[in-house]
This record gives C-alpha cells, structure tokens and sequence, in this order.
C-alpha cells in the first residue's frame, strides 16, 4: 500500500510552502524524504497526516482519498511527528492505552499488540515507568511502537532522529529498514540527514517547496553524474545538509 500525491499545493497566506508537488512512495520499501530546515517537509507531513486540509490537489493513500474517505486513510497510517507527543507523566503502558482506545481498540484487545510492540524494540520491562525516567532513544522508541499499535501498512516518521546521538539515531533507522523487511511496511522518513540514506533508498529531494529530484539514490547520482547523494544534494541545492 503506498502514498500518491498529486499537483499538491499549500500556502501560509503569501508563503507557498509547497508547489505542484507529485510523488508515489515505494510500497514496503524505506522511502527518504530530504531537504533542509524549511523545505516543506513538516507541511507536506500535516497535510498527509490530515492536520491540516488540502488547498489545492490530491493525496490517496493506501487506495483512499484523504479528502473522501478520512476514516479509512487514518486506519491504514501510523504517524510519528518531530516533536513528542507522549505525555511524560504518564506510563508507557497508559500512553500507548490512551492511543489504543483512539484506534477503537479495547484494553483486552490492546495488550498484546503493546506487549508484542514493545518487545521489538526491547522495552517491555518499562511498561510500567514514566516516560520522563526514559532516555530520549527510548521514547523515540515508544513513540513508535505506539504509531504501530494498529498495524498500520504505512508509517509516516518526520526528522525521528533529531537531538539522538549517532548510534542512537542509526540503531533506529536500521530497526525501521528491518520492519520494510519484514512485514513490506512503506515509510516515509523525513530527514536533513544525508547519511540516513542508502544508496538503493527511493529519495525525494525537496527545497523551497519543490521536488528537485525523485528516484533511488543510485540512479539520482547516474543521472547527475554525481560521486554521492551528498555531493548531488549540494549541487541541486547549492546547501549542505
Ligand atoms: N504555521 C506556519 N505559518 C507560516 N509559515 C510557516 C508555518 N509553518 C511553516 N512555515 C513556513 O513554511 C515553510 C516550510 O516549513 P516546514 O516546517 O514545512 O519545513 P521543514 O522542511 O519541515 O523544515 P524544518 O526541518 O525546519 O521543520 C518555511 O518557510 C516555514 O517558515
């Protein structure tokens, strides 16, 4: 199941934030989204994740309009925003509950998806903690086992990696690439961080609001005979990352 988007546009009064944007994630696969501070990431994520309404364009997601049939999109996606939402004061255990229960699901039925999600990412012994007594890895973590509670086919993670330090930071994308693996789960994964992406990854590359370039990494750098994504990135871009 994948993500299609069509002529999207969307302004902040006289500010187009994004313009004219196409683009189809690879399904089941780790899709990179790039572009520096102000690109358009965190807009294009509001609008696929429905906080804000469309402008202008089309997203289907997973066969469904967005604009037409919310329900069903929400129930296929799992979303993973910049800043936390977890409550810090809570426990691992009732953040995820809280979450379950917006998804319909009781608390019989949640329990085993929590004890299951939490496994995975070697958490179940802190199921009962405040998540302010966890390192920031770890509720990165929570943050995304608790996106995963209602398996979702597709996975939105925007810049989940910032303010983690490196081994941190690559443990996670490595356990993300490992889900596209084994269970064809298609992901979105926002970053300014060029060294998250590997070569066979399908990449966007956004600045200003407008797609640059879109297709694996390898075959961005043949086309633009670039040595590497990050020289290519700078040549489109004229910025580091
Ligand atoms: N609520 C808002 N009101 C006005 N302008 C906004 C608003 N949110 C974002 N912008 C502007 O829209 C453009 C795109 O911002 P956006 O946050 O989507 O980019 P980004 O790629 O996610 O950047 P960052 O990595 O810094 O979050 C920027 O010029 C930004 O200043």
């Amino acid at each position: 199941m994948s993500i299609i988007i069509r002529n999207l546009s969307f302004s902040y009064g006289s500010l187009n934030a994004l313009q004219d944007i196409n683009l189809a994630l690879q399904e089941g696969c780790f899709n990179a989204l790039l572009g520096p501070n102000g690109a358009g990431k965190s807009t294009l994520f509001a609008l696929l994740s429905r906080l804000y309404a469309l402008q202008s364009g089309e997203i289907t997601i997973a066969g469904h309009s967005i604009a037409h049939h919310p329900a069903q999109v929400m129930r296929k996606l799992g979303v993973v925003f910049q800043q936390s939402t977890l409550d810090l004061d809570l426990s691992v255990a009732q953040n995820l509950y809280y979450h379950a229960a917006l998804h319909g699901m009781s608390k019989r039925q949640a329990l085993p998806r929590i004890t299951e999600e939490l496994a995975r990412f070697d958490l179940s012994q802190r199921l009962h903690d405040k998540v302010r007594t966890l390192n920031g890895g770890h509720r990165r973590r929570v943050e995304i086992a608790r996106a995963l509670l209602h398996q979702p086919e597709i996975l939105l993670l925007d810049e989940p990696s910032v303010g983690l330090d490196p081994a941190t930071r690559e443990s996670l994308n490595l356990h993300i690439r490992q889900l596209c693996r084994q269970q064809q789960l298609t992901v979105l994964w926002a970053t300014h961080l060029i060294e998250e992406v590997q070569n066979d990854d399908p990449v966007t590359i956004l600045f200003k609001g407008r797609i640059l370039a879109s297709d694996t990494a390898d075959q961005l750098c043949q086309q633009h005979q670039s040595a590497d994504i990050s020289t290519l990135f700078r040549s489109l871009t004229g910025t580091s990352t």
